[in-house]
Parts: structure tokens; C-alpha cells; sequence
């Protein structure tokens, strides 16, 4: 008689899909972006904007996944859980101790297999973008996603485990010095994961490849008509045609002969006070006009 294979009692494992939580650190307040060279009240909304639309991408692509956000901001941490999200306390001491106090939070909650880190600073990423490349970075976990310019870190990814740290290295270098800890590196085709935004050219690309809601807002609000300048270096002065003007906080912006031309401006001089109009990315005139002279300017 043949023998019956012997099925029962055996364990059956069945591999359940990863669950993630993710942590968002976001400083918040005055000192955020300060390498946005922007008026500071722009510079600070346009910041805390970009962290929303950070988070909103996240809340619309892991509608599941439990999301914290770290902050030392009331202001933050307030919209942080009207989005539906856990505030986390930052503790100071930088971002490697904001990103350990939000996955100590994450594992002690229970429930996720693994931890994603994402910083507040992704304005251009979108939910539907962060799920179609997610899975592929937990299956690789610990990974690590470099930013753009492929120095930074936009995304780690990590397993989770009760009791156990996840290192992070956050900072200058930051995808070499996590690569060295054993993350490995990942490139998904995720522009809008991988542009974070430090300074006017990073925002010039996040503009290009489309701000979240937040962002847009803050970013019109930022470049209104009508800014005060005085004129640095009149425009037909220099070789290329190109002079500038400096805002009312000091910031020196380029003045394209154009700008000023189409406003029929033809012989300003250093230290003639004008308005100004910037592109997207603050550092740019686009018109340049003196109230009452030239095109569509009424004499009041
Ligand atoms: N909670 C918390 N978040 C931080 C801290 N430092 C940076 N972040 C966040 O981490 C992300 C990336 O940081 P950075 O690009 O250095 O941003 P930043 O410090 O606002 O900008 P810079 O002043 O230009 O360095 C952003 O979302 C910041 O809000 C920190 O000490 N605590
Ligand atoms: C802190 C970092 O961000 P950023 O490059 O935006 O300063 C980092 O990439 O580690």
C-alpha cells in the first residue's frame, strides 16, 4: 500500500505584504530653507508649504500606512494631525534625533513591518508616485533612494524591529554615508520622490515637474507683482545685457535687459528705486517698472 503524504500539522507560512510607517521630520519656523533665498516670510511659508504637500502625497498614496510627523512647530504639528497624521515631539539635537524619535514612535505603535523616512522637503511628489515605486524599495530594504543630485537622501527604507535602532545619517553626503551602513542603494523612476528642494534651482526643477497644491499657493503669494527693488547694476551696463537689482532684504536678483525694456525703461542708474516682478524660482526679474512710466502704467 502506497503511503499518504503527511500534510497535516505541518506549519504553513504565509508571507504577509510589508506594512510601513512612515516618518516625516519637518523643522518648521523660522529657520527652515534658509538656503531658499527668498524674502523670509516666503521663504518660511513656502517651506512650511512644501512639507504639506510632502505629507498630502504620502496621506493620498499609503492611505493606510500610519504616518508621523516630527516637529518642534505647534504650527506643524497642528496641520500635521488635521492631515491625519501622529505629531511626534522633536527632541533637538538635529535630524538624526528627529528621524530616531519618530521610529521609536512608528515601533512602539505596533503593527508596521517596516519604517520609511522621508523629508519634509518633496513638493513635487505625488500618492500615486510613492505607491507605484514603494513596494520595489521594501522588497530591497534597508534602502536607500539619493536625491537628484545624488548626494542627499530622499527616502530611506528600513525593517522594523521592537527594540531596534535604524541608523540614519542624515545631512551633507548623506546617500554615501548611508550606502556605508548598509542601505542599499536604490534609483526608481520617481522625479518627483527625488527632487528636494534646498535652493531656487531645485525649486526651478519641482516647478517643472509640477507643485503640490500647497506649494503653488505659497509660491504665487511669493512671487506677487509689485516687489520693491533698487537698482545694483543697470542692465545694458554688462556684457550679456544682464544686470540687478536688490530686494528689500538684500538679496541681489538678475535683471535681464528684456525685463526692463518691455516696461520701456531704458536708462535706469544704481540706486533707482523700482518694482519688480520674479519668476518661479525668486532670483529672476521678469518685469522691471517704475509706477506711471511706460506701458499700462497710469500716472496717479
Ligand atoms: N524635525 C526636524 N526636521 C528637520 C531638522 N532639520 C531638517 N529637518 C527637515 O528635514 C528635511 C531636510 O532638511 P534640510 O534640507 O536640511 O532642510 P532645512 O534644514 O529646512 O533647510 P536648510 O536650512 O537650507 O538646511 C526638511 O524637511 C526639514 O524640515 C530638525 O532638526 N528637526
Ligand atoms: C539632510 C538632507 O537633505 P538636504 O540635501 O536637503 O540638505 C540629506 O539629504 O541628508
Amino acid at each position: 500500500m502506497s503511503s499518504v503524504p503527511r500534510r497535516l500539522g505541518r506549519i504553513v507560512h504565509v508571507a504577509l505584504p510589508p506594512r510601513v510607517a512612515v516618518v516625516v521630520p519637518v523643522k518648521g519656523g523660522p529657520l527652515a530653507k534658509s538656503r531658499l533665498a527668498l524674502p523670509h516670510e516666503h521663504r518660511t511659508a513656502l517651506a512650511d508649504a512644501f512639507a504639506r504637500d510632502t505629507v498630502a502625497a504620502v496621506r493620498e498614496g499609503l492611505p493606510y500606512a500610519p504616518v508621523l510627523v516630527v516637529t518642534a512647530d505647534p504650527l506643524v504639528a497642528l496641520w500635521a494631525q488635521e492631515a491625519g497624521c501622529r505629531a511626534v515631539m522633536d527632541p533637538g539635537g538635529g535630524l538624526d534625533a528627529a528621524v530616531a524619535a519618530g521610529v521609536e514612535v512608528a515601533g512602539s505603535q505596533g503593527g508596521a513591518t517596516h519604517v520609511a523616512v522621508l523629508l519634509g522637503d518633496h513638493p513635487a511628489l505625488t500618492g500615486p508616485g510613492l505607491a507605484a515605486v514603494l513596494p520595489g524599495l521594501l522588497a530591497a530594504a534597508p534602502a536607500v533612494v539619493p536625491d537628484a543630485d545624488g548626494t542627499g537622501t530622499a527616502l530611506l527604507v528600513a525593517p522594523l524591529q521592537t527594540g531596534q535602532e535604524v541608523p540614519t545619517r542624515f545631512g551633507a553626503g548623506s546617500a554615501a554615508a548611508h550606502r556605508a551602513l548598509g542601505y542599499r542603494e536604490q534609483s526608481p523612476d520617481a522625479p518627483g520622490l527625488r527632487t528636494d528642494v534646498d535652493d531656487a534651482a531645485s525649486l526651478a526643477d519641482a516647478v517643472e515637474l509640477g507643485l503640490g497644491r500647497h506649494s503653488r499657493g505659497a509660491l504665487a503669494r511669493a512671487t506677487l507683482p509689485g516687489v520693491q527693488a533698487t537698482i545694483h547694476h543697470p542692465p545694458a551696463t554688462s556684457d550679456d545685457g544682464t544686470g540687478s537689482a536688490l530686494l528689500d532684504d538684500g538679496l541681489e536678483v538678475r535683471v535681464p535687459l528684456d525685463s526692463v525694456v518691455d516696461s520701456g525703461l531704458l536708462h535706469l542708474r544704481p540706486g533707482q528705486r523700482v518694482s519688480i516682478e520674479l519668476d518661479a524660482t525668486g532670483r529672476t526679474a521678469t518685469r522691471v517698472w517704475v509706477v506711471g512710466i511706460g506701458p499700462g502704467e497710469t500716472i496717479r
